[in-house]
């Protein structure tokens, strides 16, 4: 068995249909979760094997994704477990190489801030490796992330920050998304057609961030007309206070991935 995923809900699930997309063949992928009922789900729609924690722990990479706050209890239970040579790879937020490798020895430690869209290979992830990791163990990791989407090797005090803007990130266009759908119905337009005109806009904004190798500044100024409609909508937008309100979003974010350390 190639990787266990341990904690199989929302982004343990993006990221192993991430790889089995990219090529990861379902067999070589094992999960272990709380929930029987979610084991099954998955093994279903994904074809990935549901195992104990005991055989996870002879998989090559450990992958731990449960929520932070169950992170100790897991590696309590892996520690003794673990096979020669395991590499454990931890995406919980703001749980520190300090406390993984406290409870883990000697252990190849790597600390991955992952996103959702990894889901569809359009994942941003941030990596850190621990003190025992060699530079084959961060090749493994970065093989993995930039499998289902980009990666980017990072010093331990930046994580939260990345967290604040990648790892949480699409939840806040998700929000904005929803926002504007909002508008779109209050202006008179149907659910549906709202959804699809919202959709469709963030697809294409996003490919023009992507591939037109122009800045987010230079590319709302092209959409924004002297004296024109879209001038009118970001004068309300500023009027407000919504840039600060970002600016503030992703300090709270930042804060609340600190303070899940106990730091
Ligand atoms: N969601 C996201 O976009 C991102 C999440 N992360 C990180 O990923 C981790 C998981 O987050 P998310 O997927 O949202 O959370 P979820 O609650 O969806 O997933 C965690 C899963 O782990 C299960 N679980 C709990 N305890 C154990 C255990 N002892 N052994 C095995 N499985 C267990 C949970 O079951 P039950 O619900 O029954 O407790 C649940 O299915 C977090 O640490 C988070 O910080 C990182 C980047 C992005
Ligand atoms: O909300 C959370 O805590 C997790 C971490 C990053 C995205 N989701």
């Amino acid at each position: 068995m190639k990787i266990a995923v341990v904690g199989a809900g929302a982004m343990g699930e993006a990221l192993l249909a991430g790889w089995i997309a990219a090529g990861t063949a379902p067999a070589d992928i094992a999960i272990v979760d709380a929930s029987e009922q979610r084991v099954t789900e998955l093994e279903e729609r994904h074809g990935v094997v549901g195992v104990d924690l005991a055989a996870a722990a002879h998989a090559e990479t450990v992958v731990l994704a449960v929520k932070p706050y169950q992170i100790v209890g897991v590696l309590n239970d892996l520690r003794d477990e673990l096979a020669d040579g395991t590499l454990v790879v931890s995406i919980a937020a703001g749980v520190p190489l300090e406390v993984l490798e406290g409870a883990l020895p000697g252990v190849a430690v790597v600390r991955v801030m992952p996103n959702a869209p990894a889901l569809v290979g359009k994942g941003m992830a941030g990596i850190v490796p621990g003190a025992s990791a060699t530079g084959e163990h961060t090749a493994t990791v970065t093989g993995l992330m930039d499998a289902v989407g980009r990666s980017l090797i990072t010093d331990e005090a930046h994580l939260d920050a990345l967290t604040a803007l990648s790892g949480s990130g699409p939840a806040y266009l998700f929000y904005v998304a929803e926002a504007m759908i909002e508008g779109g119905v209050h202006q008179g337009l149907s659910r549906a057609e709202a959804t699809e005109l919202v959709n469709q806009t963030f697809v294409g904004s996003a490919a023009m961030l992507a591939e037109s190798g122009r800045t987010a500044t230079a590319l709302r100024e092209m959409v924004t007309s002297p004296e024109g409609t879209t001038a009118a909508a970001l004068r309300a937008l500023d009027d407000h206070g919504v840039r600060a309100a970002f600016l503030d979003a992703v300090e709270q974010c930042r804060l609340r991935s600190r303070r899940m350390a106990g730091r």
